[in-house]
């Protein structure tokens, strides 16, 4: 019988849709993700793996799973968990599920800049800790976004998903990327592209959307953070490796830059100790695409790109090495 695994508990109705289609279906469903030693154990002898972005599939992986194994969907936009060139030479399909999580990325995005800068987390922490406080005309006063300038870093899917936010707030769209953002979104965002190093050093708001690649990490290292504007903020919902974090912190605590608010982390789970004592860092525990209705929609994607490649169709999000 057909196999497949499935590295995290996704919901009920993704999973009856893979038992549906007459396959062995068999879920992780520990407390903890599976470690190291009990994923390549679990995806033993596997045809189809769903894998979750804390998955290294790599060539150690694909070994695990044996010669039978034709398909990993990753249930992530990202992929860069995945060797995609170790797939390709074993032959085996990597998919995963763009076009599902945008907008409930770039609202999660957007949330985090208005929790910066209005100081919300701040507030949040001086109430919860019984500190007192009063209304006060001068009381923790954070800034506008209204005029200032955000700048992207990678202007794709959830880059424009969060220019569109941004510009309803009536802020000025500028950003970086390998290609232009895409008409008509560009036009009617009046978003302006503009070499990296000058985007960075020109941004009130620097706000990363790119993926994760060798190109990109540390795109935002310690160099480019002292270019950028005094008082200015950093948003990252992308990968954490795209920011030289320590750099960050170091920036944040002298008070050079305003503040930071972010859903990814260098070494994920763990978060820098500079980060962590920091009042004008606003930390998320990788949210991004943490709806019902989304995680839903990307299970659901994935369960169809796996199922496409075992019925020898063509899978719809297919990765290219
Ligand atoms: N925090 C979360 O929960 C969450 C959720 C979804 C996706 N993500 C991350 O967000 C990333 C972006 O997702 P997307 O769906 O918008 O992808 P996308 O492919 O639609 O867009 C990526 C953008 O990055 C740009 N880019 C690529 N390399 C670049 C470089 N070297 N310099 C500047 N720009 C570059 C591309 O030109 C493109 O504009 C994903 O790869 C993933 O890592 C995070
Ligand atoms: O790359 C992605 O698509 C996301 O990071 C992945 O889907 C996990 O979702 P998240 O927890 O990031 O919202």
């Amino acid at each position: 019988m057909t196999r497949i695994c499935v590295t995290d508990a996704i919901p009920e109705p993704s999973i009856a849709r893979l038992r549906a289609s007459g396959h062995e279906v068999i879920v992780h469903d520990g407390p903890q993700p599976p470690d190291r030693a009990e994923l390549l154990t679990l995806v033993e002898g596997a045809d189809a793996v769903l894998t979750v972005l804390s998955d290294r599939v790599d060539a150690e992986f694909l070994e695990a799973a044996g010669p039978r194994l034709k398909v990993v969907a990753n249930i992530a936009a990202g992929h860069d968990n995945i060797d995609l060139a170790a797939c390709a030479a074993r032959g085996v399909v990597a998919t995963n599920t763009p076009g599902v999580l945008f907008d409930a990325t770039a609202d999660l995005a957007f949330g985090l800049l208005l929790a910066v800068t209005r100081r919300l987390g701040e507030g949040e922490r001086l109430i919860r800790a019984g500190r007192p406080w009063r209304y006060r005309t001068t009381f923790l006063l954070g800034h506008s976004i209204e005029g200032k300038t955000i700048g992207l870093i990678g202007a794709g899917q959830i880059g424009t998903a969060m220019a569109r936010r941004c510009r309803a707030f009536r802020m000025s769209i500028a950003y970086a990327a390998e290609h232009p953002m895409r008409e008509p979104a560009r036009t009617e965002l009046d978003a302006v592209g503009m070499p990296l190093d000058e985007l960075v050093a020109s941004c009130d708001v620097i706000s990363l959307h790119c993926p994760l690649t060798e190109g990109t990490r540390h795109i935002l290292d310690a160099g480019r953070i002292a270019t950028m504007r005094p008082g200015a903020y950093v948003i990252n919902t992308a990968r954490g490796a795209c920011i030289d974090e320590h750099a960050l912190a170091q920036a944040l605590a002298s008070g050079r830059l305003a503040g930071a608010a972010l859903d990814v982390y260098e070494n994920e789970p763990e978060i820098d100790p500079a980060l962590l004592g920091l009042e004008n860092v606003v930390l998320a525990p990788h949210l991004g695409s943490a709806n019902v209705e989304t995680r839903t929609a990307m299970c659901d994607l994935a369960a169809e790109n796996a199922l496409a490649v075992l019925a020898g169709r063509p899978a719809p999000n297919a990765l290219r090495p």
